[in-house]
């Protein structure tokens, strides 16, 4: 297969029933075929067979953790528009009241609570390499975005990143709709918006940038996009493993996590799970792919709906260990518990929280 078909054949997210909650709850005509139905009995929709997920949650804390792109929000051509619903907002908002919850994004941190704008919730951005949460002490309910703290295992790599994406910028210039985005901690070079033709020199840009620089970076791909970034053995379920460290939940006997995402990055944060039987991945997508997730949404407004039938599980008191742990708040430790125990990661710098940057939106 061509690299030009591979791409469109990986871009199949644009359903025409994409953001309307149907095949799912329903069925679509552009699901319905034979291999779909075959992987939807695989990997089940969790708004239909709620309880049967929740019973695998017995007696444990629930976590969430949340991808951006393609999760939260519809993907559209504009990354800058990929701006947030408040009905989406509302419901995250009331997910964080009852459960630990953090979003994982490529994103750079900064960017994308600016889009989520939640100061309670933890964040993970640039792949996870820029991790954030509620300082010990912020108030439950009414936390700030100076009440967050950080861990960044990749900060040596701003300088670094910062000067290839002046470089790109130029570079991709001559692409109509390239658009090379600074993730802080990686970039995204963007070709959504490209002739399909401009995709084998645009790749060739940044797999020879990638190249001249092969000890410190790595290329990886997600929709429509090339990523630069760090060679660390650190991504999206490292990052989950290093958040449950932080809320002080690295025990597979008392949690049960939940990712929902759905793109090649999240598999990292799927595999994890399953291999250290901390919970379960739930992947968004409109078609049949192989994956390590255990079940499936249809789009991000079915992620919204079974994130609504998540909080009224919650608010029932189904769990009662869930109610009496909520009302602390949550809060990041000043020793994560899981993090150090994991090999091949970096040595764990911060033994005290590192105060972080305000977002963009609070003045
Ligand atoms: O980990 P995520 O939160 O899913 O971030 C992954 C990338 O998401 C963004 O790009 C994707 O969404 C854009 C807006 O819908 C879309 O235009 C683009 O084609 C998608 O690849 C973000 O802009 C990237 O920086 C992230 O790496």
């Amino acid at each position: 297969m061509s690299r030009i078909s591979f791409e469109l054949k990986d871009d199949l997210e644009a359903s025409p029933s994409d953001g309307i909650l149907t095949a799912c709850l329903e069925g679509s005509a552009a699901s319905i075929s034979p291999a779909y139905n075959a992987w939807k009995a695989e990997h089940p929709c969790p708004i239909q067979q709620f309880d049967s997920l929740m019973r695998q949650a017995a007696g444990k804390l629930v976590t969430v953790f949340l991808d951006y792109d393609g999760t939260l929000t519809p993907i559209v051509s504009n990354p800058e528009a990929a701006t947030m619903s408040e009905s989406t907002r509302g419901v995250v908002r009331r997910l964080a009241e009852l459960f630990p919850s953090a979003i994982v994004s490529g994103r750079s941190r900064l960017k994308v609570q600016s889009f989520v704008q939640l100061a309670e919730l933890f964040y993970a951005g640039s792949h996870g390499m820029d991790i954030t949460g509620p300082a010990p002490g912020a108030t439950a309910g009414a936390a700030t975005w100076e009440d967050q703290v950080a861990f960044q295992p990749a900060a040596a790599f701003q300088p670094v990143m910062a000067t290839l994406c002046e470089e790109l910028e130029e570079a991709v210039r001559p692409f109509p709709g390239a658009v090379v985005e600074n993730n802080t901690f990686c970039l995204s070079v963007h070709f959504r918006n490209c002739d399909a033709h401009s995709f084998p020199p645009i790749l060739g840009l940044v797999e020879a940038a990638v190249a001249s620089r092969s000890d410190q970076l790595r290329m990886t791909r997600g929709r429509k996009v090339l990523e630069i970034r760090p060679k660390l053995e650190w991504d999206k379920g490292t990052a989950l493993i290093h958040l449950l460290g932080c809320m002080e939940l690295a025990d597979a006997e008392q949690v049960f996590a939940l990712y929902i995402g759905d793109d090649r990055t999240d598999e990292d944060a799927f595999k994890v799970l399953a291999e250290r039987g901390l919970g379960c991945g739930i992947l968004v997508s409109t078609h049949a792919k192989p994956t390590a997730a255990s079940w499936s949404l249809h789009s991000p407004s079915d992620v919204v709906a079974f994130l609504e039938k998540l909080v009224t599980w919650g608010r029932s008191g189904a769990n009662a260990w869930q109610s009496k742990r909520s009302c602390k708040g949550w809060h990041i430790a000043a020793r994560p518990t899981a993090a150090a125990a994991m090999p091949g990661l970096p040595p764990r710098t911060p033994t005290a929280p590192t105060p972080v940057a305000r977002t963009p939106t609070q003045g």
